[in-house]
């Protein structure tokens, strides 16, 4: 983010839009997100609403950097998106995977609080029958112990491509590796919600790097950190609509090397979007693909999809304080 628009110039365009969506995931229902205008198209402001504000301001860099400036120069055209299967019941999994047409890369979440371990093994059993290449994402919801345990019995039946957030913290994080479980470690909130990102690989506590754009604090941001990680990254939303996952595509299109499917295919957990739907395309190499470029917010959908008038004075509030944050950080220097 080289420029910090107004308040004002941030609040004339904004929309704030409460998106449902087809399955929970993550405890939601429904994906609230503030979308702001600048010259440079729009940009997305969707930190989850439990966020304080130093880590929201991160994810307002973001908006106004997709807003205010141009994406840097994309080096691919398509970029190749895994399903994303929240932890639904077993018998639900072809339902979610049928929105992820011809996916030959699945994330299943794992560790859900309430659930068994044999729920876990279900779901993955589940998706293997339908997509060749798995990986759970446990979000930090195992010790130790219970990761090593899971990762031998949800690996079983077939290898896992990577265990994302196996455990909460670096340290358990070096420690699962150290035991050598067979299955490759990927850290995400050790990387989207750390003070330093690039800590947890140069502890030697995961293999692959999720990045999020709007956390890391934007495009540019992103692609710094995956310059310097030193690990394969995988680019991933984090619910985003149709602008924040143009903002993701526009971070994979720029990568000098992507090897692994990325996390940007989770507009087919959403049962409406502010724009329609990007058409899945084939990647090049026999699995899901999205093609680069911006969304184009329709109007119609945005007066549809807004949400309920004190939810926008809660965003506009929030855009404030976010806003006075990023001011005062570039008056700090
Ligand atoms: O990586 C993907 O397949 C989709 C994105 C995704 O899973 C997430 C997005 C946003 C919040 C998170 O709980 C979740 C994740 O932990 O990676
Ligand atoms: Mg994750």
């Amino acid at each position: 983010m080289s420029v910090l628009p107004t308040l004002d110039a941030l609040r004339d365009g904004a929309a704030v839009v409460s998106l449902p969506m087809t399955v929970r995931f993550r405890g939601i229902t429904d994906r609230e997100v503030m979308l702001i205008r600048g010259p440079h198209g729009w940009g997305e402001f969707g930190p989850f609403p439990e966020y304080a504000d130093g880590e929201a301001s991160a994810w307002l860099a973001s908006a106004i950097e997709s807003a205010w400036q141009p994406w840097p120069r994309p080096l691919r055209a398509v970029v190749p998106v895994n399903a994303t299967v929240p932890a639904v019941p077993a018998a639900r999994v072809p339902e979610v995977l049928a929105a992820f047409p011809g996916a030959r890369t699945a994330k299943v979440k794992v560790a859900e609080r309430g659930q068994t371990p044999a729920d876990d093994v279900a779901r993955v059993a589940a998706v293997r029958e339908q997509v060749p290449v798995v990986r759970v994402d446990a979000n930090g919801g195992w010790s130790v112990g219970e990761a090593e345990r899971a990762l031998r019995a949800l690996s079983a039946d077939g290898p896992l491509e990577y265990a994302e957030q196996p455990c909460g913290t670096v340290g358990e994080l070096v420690e699962l590796r150290a035991r050598g479980t067979g299955v490759p470690i990927a850290a995400d909130e050790s990387i989207r919600k750390a003070d330093d990102p690039l800590r947890v690989v140069r502890a030697g506590g995961a293999d692959i790097a999720v990045v999020k754009a709007a956390p890391l604090g934007g495009v540019r941001r992103l692609l710094a950190v995956a310059q310097q990680v030193g690990v394969p990254v995988v680019v991933s939303s984090a619910i985003d609509s149709a602008v924040g996952i143009g903002t993701g595509l526009a971070a994979a299109a720029a990568l000098p090397d992507l090897v692994h499917a990325c996390g940007l295919g989770t507009g087919g957990l959403l049962a409406e979007d502010v724009a329609p739907p990007r058409s899945w395309v084939p990647d090049g190499a026999g699995g899901l693909g999205l093609a680069v470029g911006r969304a184009e917010p329709d109007t119609d959908r945005l007066h549809a999809l807004a949400a309920p008038p004190e939810r926008r004075r809660w965003w506009l509030d929030r855009l404030a304080r976010c806003h006075a944050l990023l001011a005062a950080a570039r008056s700090a220097g």
